[in-house]
């Protein structure tokens, strides 16, 4: 193990060692690889290899930080935003490439501040395969332990199914393991895709066998993040303001059943904020199983994501060791 603050950009193509930290948001855990210099071949074998929480580090995703400059999409991006000098290359367990990660960029905010990058004041921009995404840090709310809350500007959400799903609140179906007859679902797009079908209470949520992919229909053609919902109904807070509140488990595409997805919650409270008609709050507590974030629908049509994001350990993988999964 070492701990190198700053220093840990140590990847080379002819490197047998790689150094890498791990974080986690609302533990939705992620290695992190600083390839500032866009040296590393981020292999699915790799990414695999090191997700692998047996013969690995260990993770939901892999996160890698490169120059928006040294992808293909980068020159879109910077023309869209100049300030968006790094790229969050995001990638799932299993090895395939996502458009966003919620929970992970907060995270990969995190681990620039840790580098040097950023330096945790104002806004930070950053490229993403779903779009340019705004950072800030916020004051971690009442009540809550965290020591360090950044909210993410997610960008424009949209109903895949249009206005008649918005009418309807439906337009697919879901069939999940332990729970028999399949559900009536709602599609919704925050950069990726995902498909929210309510529950009736906790009971159900807690039956729910998400060790099976939950089965779509109409199929998704590039797939798609699950979640379990069970609305909690208001709450006023101490500025008089109703925030809704919602229950959530996640079956991630490219993952499994994880303890937190933030575009899956963000997908989740526009959902229920769909069903719940006019007047329901725009500001939404999402409690997943690995803590609690905030979803706000905003007038302008984007949605915002807050929540914590720690960096918990560096390490130093031994490349020769791990091994292919
Ligand atoms: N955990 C992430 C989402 C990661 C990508 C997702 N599995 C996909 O394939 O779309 C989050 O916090 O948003």
């Amino acid at each position: 193990m070492t701990s190198v603050p700053g220093a840990a950009h140590a990847v080379s193509p002819a490197a047998s060692s790689l150094a890498v930290v791990k974080g986690h948001g609302t533990q939705n855990d992620f290695v992190l690889l600083d390839d500032r210099d866009a040296v590393l071949d981020l292999t699915v074998a790799l990414v695999r290899s090191l997700a692998d929480r047996r013969a690995g580090l260990g993770a939901d995703g892999v996160i890698r930080v490169v120059p928006t400059a040294a992808i293909p999409e980068g020159a879109a991006l910077l023309d869209a935003e100049p300030a968006a000098r790094w790229f969050m290359d995001y990638r799932n367990g299993d090895g395939s490439l996502a458009e966003m990660c919620g929970n992970g960029v907060r995270v990969f905010a995190a681990y620039l501040e840790r580098l040097g990058l950023w330096d945790g004041a104002g806004e930070l921009a950053l490229g993403t395969r779903a779009g340019v995404r705004r950072v800030t840090r916020v004051p971690v709310p009442a009540g809550v332990a965290d020591e360090v809350w950044y909210a993410v500007d997610m960008g424009r959400w949209s109903l895949p199914g249009g206005e008649q799903s918005a009418q309807d609140g439906a337009d697919a179906h879901v069939t999940v393991s332990g729970l028999d007859v399949a559900r009536a679902a709602l599609r919704v797009d925050v950069g990726n895709p995902h498909t929210v079908l309510a529950l009736a209470g906790e009971v159900e949520l807690a039956a729910a066998d998400l060790t099976r992919a939950p089965v779509v229909d109409p199929v998704p053609p590039l797939g798609t993040n699950v979640e379990l919902v069970v609305p909690l109904g208001e709450d006023t807070g101490p500025d008089g303001a109703v925030v809704g509140r919602v229950r959530m488990r996640v079956h991630e595409r490219g993952v499994g059943e994880t303890r937190s997805c933030g575009t899956g919650a963000c997908a989740a409270a526009l959902a229920v904020r769909v069903w719940a008609g006019e007047g329901a709050p725009d500001v939404w507590l999402v409690e997943v199983p690995g803590g609690t974030v905030r979803v706000t629908a905003r007038q302008d049509g984007h949605v915002e994501l807050a929540g914590p994001a720690l960096l918990v350990a560096d390490a130093e993988i031994d490349l020769g060791a791990l091994t292919a999964v």
